[in-house]
C-alpha cells in the first residue's frame, strides 16, 4: 500500500509567470492499494463522484507512458483540503498523485527532477508541480528539451489568503491571456521577474513585494476576474505589515505576502475591510510530497 501527502501550491508571484512557485500548508491526502478494476473515492466537496479517467488517472497513465511501464489497478482513496479552482494548484497535486502511483506500479525509484520533468511536461509549466513535489519555493523554466528548477527550501514570509466565492478554472484564466508581447514590455517584465527572484534568494521580501504587484504577463488581463482587485491592491500598499500581493496561480484568490507574525492580524483587518473575501493565514510548506510504501 502506498500514502502519500501532496501540499497545495501558489504559482507565478506576480512576474514570476510559470516559472516561480511555492508550497503551501493545505493537503491533498492519498491512499492508494492494488486491486482488481480502478476506482476513486472522495468524500471531500467537488471530487465526490470521480470517475476512473479523473485527472489522477491521466497522469498516471502519461507517466506509466513516460517511463515505458505499465499500470495495475488500484484503489484510490482520498481526502482533500485544498480548494479546487481557486488558485491553490489542486490540479498539480492531483497530477503529482499520479505521477507516484505510476512509479509505485513500476516499483521504480524515480528522482524528484524526473518527477518535475513528468509533471511540467503533462502540465506545461513547473510553478505547481515542483513545489507539491520538493516543498518550499521553486524557480523553474520548462521547455521542449528540458526543464530546471532552482529549489529554496524555507520562505520567510508569512501569507494571508484573500478567497473570493466563485471559482476561476485554470483553462479559463489561460485563455484570456494575449498570444504575443510587445518586446520593450517583455523585456521590461523580465528584469522585474530577475529583480524580484534575486529579492527572494536574498530574504528581501519587501523589494519582492513591491516588485511582484508590477507584473505585466498576466496579471493585467485577468484582474478584470477579480472583485475589487484594484482597493484591495491599494489596501496592501498602504498596510504596515504587508509587503506586497499577487494573484495566486490564475486566481481567484490574492494572496498577501505579510511579515512573519503578523498574518492573524493583518487577516483580520483585510477581512473586515473585504467581507465579500474569505481571508486565511496561510504559511509556506517546507516539506514536498511525503510517501509512505507498506509491504501487504
Ligand atoms: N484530487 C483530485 N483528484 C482528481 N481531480 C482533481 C483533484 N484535484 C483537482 N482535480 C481536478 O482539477 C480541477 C481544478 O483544476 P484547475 O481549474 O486547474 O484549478 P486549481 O487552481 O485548483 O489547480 C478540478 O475541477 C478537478 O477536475
Ligand atoms: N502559471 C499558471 C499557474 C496556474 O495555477 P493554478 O493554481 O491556478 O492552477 C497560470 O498562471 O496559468
Amino acid at each position: 500500500m502506498l500514502a502519500m501527502t501532496i501540499p497545495a501550491s501558489t504559482a507565478n508571484l506576480g512576474p514570476g509567470f510559470d516559472s516561480i512557485g511555492m508550497a503551501l500548508d493545505r493537503y491533498l491526502h492519498v491512499d492508494v492499494e492494488r486491486s482488481d478494476s480502478w476506482s476513486f473515492h472522495c468524500d471531500s466537496p467537488g471530487l465526490e463522484n470521480l470517475g476512473p479517467n479523473n485527472l489522477i488517472y491521466q497522469a498516471a497513465a502519461f507517466t506509466a507512458n513516460h517511463l515505458e511501464t505499465t499500470l495495475f489497478p488500484c484503489r484510490v482513496s482520498m481526502k482533500n483540503d485544498i480548494p479546487l479552482s481557486k488558485g491553490f494548484g489542486s490540479s498539480a497535486a492531483a497530477i503529482v498523485a499520479g505521477i507516484e502511483i505510476a512509479c509505485y506500479c513500476a516499483d521504480r525509484n524515480v528522482s524528484q527532477k524526473e518527477k518535475v520533468r513528468i509533471g511540467s511536461l503533462f502540465e506545461g509549466h513547473p510553478d505547481n508541480v515542483a513545489p507539491s513535489i520538493y516543498g518550499g519555493l521553486i524557480v523553474g523554466a520548462h521547455r521542449d528539451h528540458r526543464t530546471d528548477i532552482i529549489h529554496v527550501s524555507e520562505p520567510k514570509v508569512e501569507l494571508v489568503a484573500l478567497i473570493p466565492p466563485e471559482i476561476l478554472e485554470t483553462k479559463k484564466a489561460r485563455g484570456i491571456l494575449p498570444k504575443q508581447l510587445q518586446f520593450k514590455q517583455a523585456i521590461q517584465t523580465s528584469a522585474v521577474s530577475n529583480v524580484m527572484t534575486a529579492a527572494i534568494l536574498a530574504d528581501n521580501w519587501s523589494l519582492a513585494g513591491e516588485l511582484m504587484m508590477e507584473d505585466l504577463y498576466h496579471q493585467p488581463y485577468r484582474k478584470h476576474l477579480i472583485p475589487h482587485w484594484s482597493d484591495v491592491m491599494n489596501f496592501v500598499n498602504e498596510h504596515r505589515f504587508s509587503y506586497g500581493a499577487a494573484l495566486s496561480g490564475a486566481g481567484p484568490t490574492v494572496l498577501c505576502f505579510v511579515e512573519q507574525g503578523s498574518g492573524k492580524r493583518f487577516a483580520k483587518e483585510i477581512q473586515r475591510r473585504f467581507p465579500y473575501y474569505q481571508a486565511e493565514v496561510v504559511r509556506p510548506a517546507t516539506v514536498g510530497t511525503a510517501l509512505s510504501v507498506v509491504q501487504a
